[in-house]
């Protein structure tokens, strides 16, 4: 029979049982101990050395551990691999108990709701996620941010996958669902490395009104996770903001990635983003306000308008946008910082920069009253002041406060009596120590005898061992004696030091209330703060595109109530800001109503995608109310962005590049409707050409039939230019190049009608393959294009389905193919000379030959 554990190892079973998807760092004096599989999984994790400890009689079990001062480094590294960390605190003083210490779990910091750390970018929104099936084709998704404690909900509509690419465009770390989903989010949420949590309990939480209620219980649900492991107040937290469907325009993740809108599908930063160009903003909360409109472009003209027509009044007054620029810069993060006052972890120096920020308002709020402009008048008026705010901590915080409230001097001189006092006793005192020295010297003769002070022995007077014949030792009693020195006390020092000790001491401690009193008094001031925030940063976006607009030369977009798109001389604003402003080639897109599909032709690196990318970016600015790239824009409210664009092979989900391809088109084909923007860089390329060329052609005729969406089509199957014959709102345009001396020169400039040649023979030349390989090329090039391939595109469905009869009989191999194939895979190639190896191959050749005859 085994022993029992000792107590401590079965208190933290006991513990442990509780929080079995959390590493456990168990407090034991001053260092945070993991046991068991936690502490061999986390060693290594964390590359710190795995020990052991007794447990029990003839029974050591595994052991690691962190100091406690040095936790947050270990416990963020952990969070940010996906893992939570449940934090075990001894919750009673070890000295005043007997037996075992109590502990409790404090908080589990998990990666949707870790706010502080080197690892948080304070440029974007942190996100945990809570999700609900509403029905069949609803989901309810909720997110938090909880270090500015922005909420919000929506519906996703769609399947699951559709739900997933939700969750990764807003970049959430986490999300927490009930049992059911669970079990259907647990694959693909691994694959994506997102944390995915179970929470049974709904809180009842305070939504606004305008949340339907089918959406709640994933508020509900993620409120209660976000309380139940954080365990701290959420007073920063505001009411959800419902997003009407259809309020904004919607881009998948993949329209994301391929658009590269906040991330480069290259380095995975933000450098060659659109968020990257657009971002000139000067406060924290503006770069994660910028990022959130990329995410959620508007879809409301009224509303798009209604920013544009501001960017027009801050263009026109160049000055006064800079004074705004030169005021906002002092201005802190300021939903941050009212979330750490609501979670109780701001500290002096935070507090500080609140105050300093709010300085600052009241000169924003009047030079926009006093610009003469309607709309900056009108905006001013959305400035709050939060006079009562700054009045408190004008009058109580220190103007330039340390960090910690422990070393004191965070509270003002004059806001407290009692403090005020206290300062003066230990400031007095020790006015009164340097006077005492003076005085000694002058009594004892010795020039350098000094007060000094230790925690042993408190204040004391040194004397150098070559003067202490001159101590005046009937007051002078003798408490140390060092190698070169003598120290002594005096019961007048005594009496004082008691005075200043005391009085530093209990300042302290009163400071530390009263700081937590100003932090509780400013409790009731966050939603202001937060308000005062949310405009603020909004005037950084702004004034961030006002200042875009003018540096490269954008202009207003205008929009209509049609369905045409009229780009003129447009640019991809970030190919041009990257290369030289003069080499760009601008084109226009002209997409009419009853011409609203362009099928792109053209060599391969003329410019197809950039031309493509070009359009939706131009979309996506104005309808975050940004000036755009081109001469001009008459554009209308689109309402979701579909991009099959590039390679980006989905590694992470295990599907081929083709499958990737079907699946990307599946989706746009599903969801778009007539107002849509659909973009197909090169369909079918990914698989055979009939196949690849079948599907392509099938894919337009679907989409002109069926969907009417604003669409450009590029593809490389020359033999798909015909079909403007048959689809009467299809355009041809081709990307133009041109043949010199032998060589193509690419003019990226495209024009109407359909691009004679390929060109990708000249492609590979550029990039340096071998003249023989190429001149083979030619040649096969050659005996392809005598073939009429044409045939396919007039195929009716009959045909087709006996083409793909056909093929599929071609791909069925005989049971000789098949041992010849096992004798291939049997033979150890590696071990044969190159003789060897030609030899077989001959001889395989001549079997599959008698095979086939
Ligand atoms: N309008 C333009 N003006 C100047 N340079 C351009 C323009 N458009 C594209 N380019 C340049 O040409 C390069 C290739 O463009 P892009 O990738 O769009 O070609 P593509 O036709 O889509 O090629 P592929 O068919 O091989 O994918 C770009 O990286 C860019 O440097």
């Amino acid at each position: 029979m085994t022993t029992a554990y000792t107590p401590m190892i079965q208190q933290y079973l006991n513990i442990k049982a509780n929080h079995k998807d959390s590493f456990l760092f168990f407090r034991l004096g001053d260092f945070y101990e993991l046991f068991f599989d936690d502490a061999i999984a986390a060693s290594q994790i964390l590359e710190i050395t795995l020990t052991s400890r007794d447990a029990r009689e003839g029974d050591r079990i595994p052991m690691c551990g962190v100091p406690y001062h040095s936790a947050a480094g270990y416990i963020e590294t952990l969070v940010q691999k996906g893992f939570k960390v449940a934090i075990c605190e001894q919750t009673e003083d070890p000295r005043a108990t007997k037996g075992i210490v109590r502990r409790e779990v404090m908080r589990i910091v998990t990666p949707g709701t870790i706010t502080e750390g080197k690892s948080i970018d304070t440029n974007t929104n942190h996100f945990i996620g809570a999700a609900n099936i509403v029905d069949d084709t609803y989901y309810g998704l909720a997110y938090l941010d909880l270090s500015t404690g922005e909420g919000k909900v929506q519906y996703v509509e769609g399947d699951e996958r559709t739900l997933i690419s939700e969750i990764e465009a807003l970049g959430m770390k986490e999300i927490v669902v009930d049992e059911s989903l669970h079990i259907a989010l647990s694959d693909s949420m691994a694959n994506r490395n997102i944390a995915l949590s179970v929470e049974h309990n709904e809180e009842t939480v305070e939504l606004s009104e305008n949340i339907p209620e089918n959406v709640v219980e994933a508020c509900s649900r993620l409120i209660s996770y976000v309380k139940r492991t954080q365990k701290t107040s959420l007073d920063h937290v505001r009411p959800f903001e419902f997003i009407q469907k259809n309020a904004k325009l919607s881009i998948d993740a993949n329209s994301m990635r391929n658009l590269e809108l906040v991330q480069s599908i290259r380095t995975g930063t933000k450098e060659g983003t659109l968020y990257w160009l657009l971002d000139e903003t000067v406060t924290a909360m503006g770069a994660r306000k910028l990022k959130m409109w990329i995410h959620q472009p508007l879809a409301d003209r009224k509303e798009i308008e209604g920013r544009l027509d501001i960017v027009t009044e801050l263009l026109e007054e160049f000055f006064l946008s800079d004074d705004l620029k030169t005021s906002l810069k002092e201005v802190y993060d300021l939903e941050r910082l009212a979330g750490r006052i609501s979670m109780g972890s701001v500290n002096g120096r935070d507090l500080a920069q609140l105050r300093n920020s709010l300085r600052r308002v009241p000169e924003i709020k009047k030079s926009l009253e006093s610009s003469g402009k309607p709309l900056l008048e009108r905006f001013a008026t959305r400035i709050n002041l939060c006079e009562d705010a700054t009045a408190l901590l004008e009058k109580s915080i220190a103007e330039n406060p340390p960090m910690t409230v422990k070393e004191g001097g965070v509270i003002k001189d004059g806001f407290d009596k009692k403090l005020d006092e206290y300062r003066d006793a230990s400031k007095n005192g020790k006015q009164w120590l340097a006077e005492l020295e003076q005085v000694e010297r002058e009594k004892t003769g010795i020039k350098n005898l000094k007060i000094g002070y230790n925690r042993v022995f408190g204040y004391f007077i040194e004397i150098t061992k070559s003067n202490i014949h001159l101590a005046d030792l009937e007051r002078y009693e003798r408490k140390q004696t060092l190698a070169n020195a003598e120290r002594y006390i005096t019961s007048e020092l005594k009496e004082k030091e008691d005075l200043i000790l005391n009085a530093e001491a209990e300042g302290l401690e009163l400071e530390y209330d009263l700081f937590s009193q100003v932090r509780d008094q400013l409790k009731p001031y966050i939603p202001e703060v937060q308000q005062l925030a949310s405009v603020l940063s909004e005037l950084d976006v702004l004034l961030s595109f006002a200042e875009v607009a003018e540096k490269r030369n954008y202009v207003k977009p205008v929009f209509h109530d049609s369905k045409a798109l009229e780009i003129k001389n447009g640019r991809h604003p970030v190919v041009e800001k990257m290369m030289d402003h003069s080499l760009y080639v601008p084109n226009s897109c002209i997409l009419a109503e009853d011409a609203n599909m362009l099928l792109i032709t053209g060599p391969n690196m003329s410019g197809k995608s950039t031309y493509m990318r070009q359009v939706a970016l131009t979309v996506v600015m104005a309808q975050i109310g940004c000036y755009v790239p081109c001469d001009s824009a008459t554009l209308p409210v689109t309402d979701q962005i579909f991009t099959r664009i590039g390679a980006a092979d989905d590694l992470a989900s295990g599907q081929s590049t083709f499958m990737m391809e079907m699946m990307e088109s599946q989706h746009a084909i599903v969801n778009a409707t007539e107002n849509s923007l659909l973009l197909f860089d090169e369909i079918g390329r990914g698989t055979s050409t009939y196949d690849g060329m079948s599907l392509a052609q099938a894919m337009m005729e679907y989409i002109h039939n069926e969907i009417g969406a604003n669409t450009l089509f590029s593809t490389h199957y020359h033999e798909l230019t015909t079909l403007d014959e048959q689809l009467s709102r299809l355009e041809n345009v081709h990307v133009a190049a041109m043949e010199q001396d032998g060589k193509v020169v690419f003019l990226h400039k495209v024009m109407k009608g359909a691009a004679d040649k390929s060109y990708g023979i000249y492609v590979a030349d550029l990039a340096g393959l071998p003249a023989s390989l190429l001149n083979r090329a030619k040649e096969l090039l050659e005996t392809f294009e005598s073939v009429d391939a044409t045939a396919i595109q007039t195929a009716e469905p009959e045909q087709l389905a006996l083409f793909e009869e056909v093929v599929e009989e071609k791909q069925t191999i005989t049971d000789e193919e098949q041992a010849i194939l096992e004798d291939i895979n049997s033979k150890d190639v590696i071990n044969m000379t190159p003789l060897q190896a030609m030899q077989y191959i001959v001889e395989v050749q001549e079997k599959l030959r008698t095979e086939r005859r």
